[in-house]
């Protein structure tokens, strides 16, 4: 079935006791290719019927889905043609594990941060009216992601609309792990409601028994379709603020599925068709285990166990660690995660102190205010969150935190580049947003020591300071060089003189190996870790400037606005004479890909990054000043 849909393109073309074959075989499909590259295998499997009663009911790509996250879309990629993509899925220059307008014209709108389809959606329908344009507009979002407040801010906005836009919510009980807060719990009620339809019929039947006052209800309440709903009709949340709300709906039932959306399509107004779906179905591991089928590394498909067993300590790890001894210690630290407490590292502290961990729901910007008003009552909040999405933070951190220079640790996980999830979600773009804000502190650690230490001298230090550290196994290398944390200190590892190497966080390990190249190749060549982004080490660099005719920065942060961009500012104020090479990503977007094929794309592995240092060292270079 799945061949003769990629031959002929069109799930329509199935007779309706194919479609049953069908979502058997794109599990099997799924499972068999997702265990062996990784993936986002458990919300896939949770939306086979969906995807492919949406593609019955609608024409692609004339008629608009967009899929938040865009973690849930291989379904879709499935029935529009890409079904060879899937041997090449999240690898280096092959098919993104994200909707890509770039990969398909079916493709409505990129995304990979959650919570925002309804906003984009209602963008479209807005285009669609100003245009004279007639398509249907269906934006997909879970549960977990409408946590998210722009998601709300989207349902406000939209409630005004007297034309048709769909939002089907796709809800599995679920976030990456257990879902949170109010909604969630709303949502578990409406989950018992009976599909709209037929309870509000069988509702007004039961009426008209009432002795008496039955049938005059039944005529109060039909003078207005708003006063029948509010006693009777689940969703009234979404109800009252404009949004017709139809379900709940069984989610793997393909003929429901498509009657509700056809019905959805012919309302004029917002509609929200609440579907009730499981997560992992179809593999029993995944149905057991959702969160950590949620995004997987290649598995054994008999047993679900991970191909590779683990061996060393991520920074995540360390971090977590860490953070639970000083815990112990200090009464006064709590921590905040945006649901994603597993991939921060925050579990265990969430099992040891169950009162100071805060999981506040797919909610970046707010994460960090919260943290801002813990911090002005008097605890000491670390707030473990990724790169990519505190970029939602950025107003919070200047408004909220740094302002008030209020004592809050941002612990930036996946910072740099993180691979497989691709442009959405590379951390590379930190160390310039957060060294842009006044009264911040930027540091990075170049091994798993010196993570350990910074996050001790995080949580003593009475101001906002934000911690970056990478995604992946922790380097455990240069365990000796462990001089103690200095506010807007440097750390010598070897001082020579002509070039200095001086490198940022987890580039360090790279770093220490140009140097090596460099030495073989008769060079003279100090190394220095950098450890502060913010403020940089002036003296340090100040030294450097005396003896050395080229200074080299290595960081994983594109250039603008990053270190090494600070340290040329520097150099060219005080010590015009001496060179300065920013080796950074470069002013642009990374696709997916492992981090060594990304580093030597964007020319930061070491042998690119040697032969740049040789080219740009010359006995010339300290008349030129900056290279
Ligand atoms: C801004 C942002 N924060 C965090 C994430 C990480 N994340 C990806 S999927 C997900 C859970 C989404 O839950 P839901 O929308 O219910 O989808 P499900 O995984 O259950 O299918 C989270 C927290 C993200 N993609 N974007
Ligand atoms: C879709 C999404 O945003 C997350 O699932 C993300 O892919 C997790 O990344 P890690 O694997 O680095 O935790
Ligand atoms: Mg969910």
């Amino acid at each position: 079935m799945l061949e003769r849909i990629q031959k002929e393109n069109d799930i329509k073309a199935l007779m309706p006791e194919e479609l049953e074959q069908l979502a058997l075989e794109i599990r099997e499909f799924l499972i068999e290719k997702i265990s062996k590259s990784g993936g986002h295998l458990a919300s896939n499997l949770g939306v086979v019927e969906l995807t492919m009663a949406m593609h019955l009911v609608f024409d692609l790509p004339e008629d608009k889905i967009i899929w938040d996250v865009g973690h849930q879309s291989y379904t879709h990629k499935l029935l529009t043609g890409r079904k060879e993509g899937f041997d090449e899925l999240r690898k280096y220059g092959g098919m993104s594990g994200f909707p890509k307008r770039k990969e398909s014209a079916c493709d409505a709108f990129d995304t990979g941060h959650s919570s925002t389809s309804i906003s984009a959606g209602l963008g479209y329908v807005k285009a669609r009216e100003l245009r004279g344009e007639e398509y249907s507009v269906v934006s997909v979002i879970g549960d977990g992601s409408l946590t998210g407040g722009m998601a709300y801010e989207a349902l406000n906005n939209a409630s005004s609309l007297d034309t048709n836009f769909i939002i089907v919510l796709n809800d599995n009980n679920m976030s990456i792990s257990e879902n949170v807060g109010g909604m969630s719990k709303y949502l578990a009620g409406l989950r018992t409601a009976d599909f709209y339809t037929g309870l509000k019929k069988g509702v007004t039947t039961a009426l008209h028994k009432v002795p008496v006052v039955g049938d005059s209800m039944i005529q109060k309440m039909r003078k207005t379709k708003s006063s029948i709903k509010q006693l009777v009709v689940p969703g009234m949340f979404f109800e009252d603020m404009g949004i017709t709300y139809l379900g709940p709906i069984p989610g793997h039932n393909i003929p429901v599925l498509c009657r509700a959306l056809r019905e959805a399509r012919r309302m004029d107004e917002p509609v929200l068709l609440h579907v009730m779906t499981e997560k992992g179905k179809g593999y029993a591991p995944a149905e057991k285990h959702p969160d950590k089928f949620h995004g997987i590394g290649p598995f054994h498909i008999e047993t679900g166990e991970p191909e590779t067993e683990k061996k060393k300590d991520s920074y995540t790890d360390v971090f977590g660690k860490v953070l639970c001894d000083e815990a112990r210690n200090h009464q006064e630290v709590v921590a905040i995660t945006a649901a994603m407490a597993d991939g921060t590292g925050l579990s265990r502290f969430r099992k040891l102190y169950p009162n100071r961990f805060f999981d506040v729901g797919i909610a970046e910007a707010h994460g960090v205010t919260f943290a801002a008003g813990l911090a002005a009552g008097g605890v000491h909040p670390v707030f473990a969150v990724y790169s990519s999405f505190l970029q939602r933070a950025y107003d919070q951190m200047i408004h909220d935190v740094a302002l008030q220079n209020l004592p809050v640790v941002l612990a930036v996980d996946r910072a740099g580049l993180v691979g497989s999830d691709g442009e959405t979600h590379q951390g590379i773009f930190d160390l310039s947003y957060l060294s842009s804000i006044p009264n911040m502190t930027v540091m990075s650690p170049k091994n798993k020591w010196e993570l350990a230490d910074m996050l001790r001298f995080a949580i003593s230090y009475q101001g906002p300071i934000a911690l970056r550290y990478p995604r992946g196994e922790a380097y455990d290398g240069y365990g000796n060089f462990r001089a103690p944390v200095v506010h807007g200190r440097s750390e010598m590892i070897y001082l020579e003189s002509e070039i200095a190497v001086v490198s940022v966080g987890h580039m360090f390990e790279a770093a220490a190996e140009v140097r090596n190249k460099l030495k073989e190749r008769g060079y003279c060549c100090t190394l220095v870790n950098a450890r502060f982004v913010k403020p940089i080490d002036e003296d340090m660099i100040e030294d450097l400037c005396r003896n050395h005719s080229l200074i080299v920065t290595v960081e994983e942060n594109v250039q603008t606005g990053g270190f090494g961009e600070h340290v040329m500012e520097f150099v060219s104020r005080k010590c015009r004479k001496v060179g300065v090479l920013p080796l950074a990503l470069p002013d642009d977007y990374v696709e997916h890909g492992s981090i060594e094929a990304l580093r030597k794309e964007t020319g930061i592995d070491v042998g690119t990054m040697t032969e740049k240092i040789v080219k740009a060292y010359s006995p010339k270079t300290s008349q030129e000043g900056r290279v």
